[in-house]
């Protein structure tokens, strides 16, 4: 039967006309107009099928338009209040081309059910990836002990693609530092294999195929959750692929997970629920195939970590490896993972079927009460709440005894032998559970185990028609069933590669293996982990990652009103102040020393108002970048520029408004040269401060940067030259002089205001000492200073600075793996 429709243009805007929004597959014309007839043919029957079985209200849009010729099927959208399938894949990966938009009535049981999905079909294609790891032990220093702090003792096992994993275990257990390992986040101080597809794991390529969803949903919070797709489309999806197609990707996606009502919500004012959803949306982007969770229920309330648990679990039914850990799901939750992986101690206490886990535990004296939730049974268990259990257990995954437990087919015996505990199985009777693990079991079992087979095209009219099709809703699933009986026109399955058009052909007529063949084919590409490139690059080229991340930096800036506003208004408040307080002083030779005193706190409040911001600037967005960088989707050089020069443009504008300011209110004099100097040696002295600012925010966090910024500044303020005169200073302490930023800012301010051989200034009193602004200069050991040197100074400690916080940040996230 064919499932799936192909050759799909988009709808709304009159279709996609842009030939690279073609599949790259060298198809034939003929062999594209079967493909559009029948997907135009399939688009309406799904769309009756829906309106006859009663699903309006569940669906909220069912879109089928066909044109003149019949050639153009818009997407055809299930949106059900739960979950819908996730199928994984699309069209030509290596060129990013877009793959048709695929109803994929895929996911079927061996009674001939299966579930209706909506296929991510516009996504780049990727290959499916079984992660197999052996003996991996992990280590730290343990400092109190000066020795070596075991982690992981040796644990071996085997993550399949199709099914969703949990790592469980009491706390301190080493479930993360687990999945930190297989997700190729910490590479040090561990022995052991990965392998990827039973090869040698290629640390490169494997995290470009992966990734990792942290606990806590880092987001940039000023933007909205489109905004945020666009940026992770624009990085990940590369510039092979037109915005308009990344655009289609990003409302698959957006609509697919559940998110487009609130597509123009900042994502700071999204429900824990929406962050998870959005932290998974911004990851499927490029489609990997392993994706990786930490703790991902945790903060969501039962209703909310049920659904998310579904989406994963419908990822995974799309060919997907899914991974996460997990801390004590309730028994409706627990049951939705496919695959266990116990932790105790460091060391594997079970690997197998989530349904083999109650019989696994019993045969080794462990019985699981009735009623009483298996997976708060086996932490207790895994505690020593019954006795030291983990040596026993250890010795029993060691010996071999819960292999059986692991093999997919388990579930097949235990059906047989009617074996459950009550809580798992539900109220339903025998027969019923039966058939609901059977369901939910061999909804679709891992691609190595299904096989594709090429086709030839279908060109008989008669197999254009519509397969009659009938639906129900699952009790136990959230995803609507579709029951495609057994005689079907056409088993195979349609998909495209890059190879060209191939058919997947069950294994018997519209058996279910034809259904999983649909599956594979969406997810298969023709390129295999162990073949990708091992290029060094990131998706998009080093500039084009530089100019996305600077537009959010900017974007997220100007978005940030109240801190902006802030810096603003108290540069232009506290200028006024400042004005006022030292109000038509600088012509006026008596308040010299005001004057002065009015200069030195301009270079002061620059210096304090551009650095504590700063500070901030990486902690707060450290664990962003650590996420966005270790998913592949920029390189640290991007992300450092980009950051780095997306706050100057502001700071120049502040500062320079508030010199403005103080300069007129305090009269000094009205010549351009001189107004540009003070201008410019104040800005630039501003900018030395944030570069200090984003260092000391570089190598520390919050607290101590917020406190070591002020205090590395008092010595430069005291090295200025204001408090004590440079000729007084002790001479083995006349050096901090040369590196006191706020010297050179100072000292060039003052030679702009009182150097350049200035006419005498007016004086009001009897006698005024320093009428010649020269011997004010000598006074203050500042008459051989010269302007450009004072500026060059500043702009090589600028430069120096932004070296040292590259570096800095670059050993950081060094010691982060
Ligand atoms: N860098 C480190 N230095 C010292 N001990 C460490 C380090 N990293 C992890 N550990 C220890 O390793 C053990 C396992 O840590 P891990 O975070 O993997 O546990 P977990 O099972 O995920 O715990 P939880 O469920 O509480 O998050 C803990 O006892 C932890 O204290």
């Amino acid at each position: 039967m064919e499932l799936t429709l192909t050759r799909c243009v988009s709808a709304e805007s009159g279709g996609i006309q842009n030939s690279s929004f073609e599949t790259a597959a060298s198809q034939s014309q003929s062999q594209e107009d079967v493909s559009r007839r029948r997907s135009a043919a399939y688009a309406a029957a799904y769309a009756e099928m829906l309106r006859d079985a009663g699903h309006q209200r569940s669906m909220s849009l069912v879109q089928t338009k066909l044109t003149k010729n019949g050639c153009c099927v818009s997407a055809l959208k299930k949106r059900t209040k739960s979950q819908n399938n996730l199928c994984n894949g699309g069209l030509g990966s290596n060129n990013h081309a877009l793959a048709p938009k695929v109803a994929n009535n895929s996911g079927g049981s061996p009674n001939g059910q299966k579930k209706g999905t909506i296929a991510l079909t516009h996504l780049p294609q990727r290959p499916p990836v079984d992660i197999e790891f052996c003996d991996i032990s992990y280590s730290v220093t343990d400092s109190h002990r000066r020795g070596f702090k075991t982690i992981l003792k040796s644990v071996s096992g085997k993550f399949r693609n199709g099914e969703i994993t949990a790592i469980m275990g009491p706390s301190g257990a080493g479930k993360s530092t687990l999945m930190n390992i297989l997700a190729g986040y910490k590479t040090s101080q561990l022995s052991g294999s990965v392998l990827i597809n039973s090869k040698e794991r290629n640390l490169r390529r494997f995290r470009k195929l992966s990734c990792y969803i942290m606990q806590d949903d880092v987001l940039i919070a000023n933007l909205t959750v489109r905004e945020a797709m666009m940026v992770a489309a624009n990085l990940k999806l590369g510039k092979n692929m037109i915005s308009y197609a990344k655009v289609v990707v990003v409302e698959e996606i957006l609509e697919t997970i559940g998110l487009k009502e609130s597509v123009n919500t900042l994502t700071c004012n999204l429900s824990g629920g929406q962050r998870k959803r959005l932290s998974i949306a911004l990851e499927l982007v490029n489609n990997p195939p392993v994706m990786f969770f930490d703790e991902p229920t945790s903060g969501l309330d039962s209703s909310t970590c049920f659904q998310l648990i579904s989406l994963l679990r419908s990822l995974a039914r799309g060919g997907r490896t899914i991974v996460c850990t997990i801390h004590q799901p309730s028994a409706r939750l627990f049951e939705k993972f496919d695959h266990l992986y116990l932790l105790a101690q460091g060391q594997c206490v079970y690997e197998g079927r989530v349904k083999g886990l109650v019989p696994y535990l019993s045969s080794l004296g462990y019985e699981c009460p009735s009623y009483h939730n298996p997976a708060d049974y086996v932490l207790e268990v895994a505690s020593g709440e019954y006795g030291d259990a983990v040596p026993k257990l250890v010795d029993a995954v060691k010996s071999g005894a819960c292999k059986k437990y692991s093999h997919k087919d388990y579930v097949l015996t235990l059906a047989q032998k009617g074996c459950h505990n009550d809580i798992v199985k539900g109220s339903g009777s025998g027969a019923e559970n039966a058939m609901a693990i059977l369901t939910l079991e061999d909804e679709k079992p891992p691609l190595e185990d299904r096989q594709l087979e090429p086709s030839l095209p279908v060109e008989d009219p008669a197999e254009l028609k519509p397969p009659k099709l009938e639906t129900q809703q699952s009790q136990n699933s959230d995803c609507s069933v579709v029951i495609m009986p057994t005689n079907a026109v056409d088993d195979s399955c349609s998909f495209s590669s890059s190879k060209g058009t191939h058919n997947a052909v069950g294994s018997g007529s519209g058996g279910p293996s034809a259904v999983v063949g649909c599956m594979t084919s969406l997810l298969d590409s023709h390129e295999s982990v162990v073949t990708l490139p091992n290029k060094t690059g990131f998706p998009t080229s080093g500039w084009t990652q530089f100019w996305i991340l600077l537009k959010r930096s900017f974007r997220t800036i100007l978005r940030d009103k109240m801190l902006t506003h802030m810096r603003l208004f108290s540069h232009v408040i506290v200028g006024a102040i400042i004005g006022m307080i030292y109000y038509d002083v600088g012509n006026e030779a008596s308040k010299i020393m005001s004057n002065a005193g009015c200069i030195f706190f301009v270079s002061l409040f620059t210096t304090f108002t551009a650095m504590m911001p700063t500070i901030l600037t990486f902690p707060t967005e450290m664990s962003v970048f650590v996420r966005e960088h270790l998913n592949y989707w920029y390189s640290l050089k991007a992300f450092y520029f980009a950051k780095t020069i997306a706050d100057m443009p502001f700071q120049i504008v502040f500062s320079s408004v508030y010199v403005l300011v103080v300069y007129y209110l305090t009269s000094q004099p009205m010549e351009l040269e001189r107004v540009s100097m003070f201008v410019l040696i104040c800005v630039l002295n501003s900018l030395v401060a944030q570069s200090l600012g984003l260092l000391i925010g570089a190598g520390m966090n919050i607290e101590t940067g917020v406190f070591l910024g002020p205090v590395t500044t008092i010595p430069t303020i005291l090295f200025s030259g204001f408090f004590v005169n440079f000729d007084t200073i002790p001479g083995y302490l006349q050096w901090v002089t040369y590196v006191s930023y706020v010297r050179y800012g100072f000292e060039g301010a003052m030679v702009a205001i009182y150097g350049m051989d200035r006419a005498k200034m007016q004086c009001n009193q009897m006698y005024c000492h320093y009428r010649v602004p020269k011997k004010f200069l000598e006074e203050m050991s500042m008459d051989n200073a010269l302007f450009w040197v004072d500026a060059v100074a500043l702009i090589g400690i600028f430069f120096a600075l932004r070296i040292i916080a590259y570096f800095v940040l670059r050993w950081k996230l060094h010691m982060i793996r």
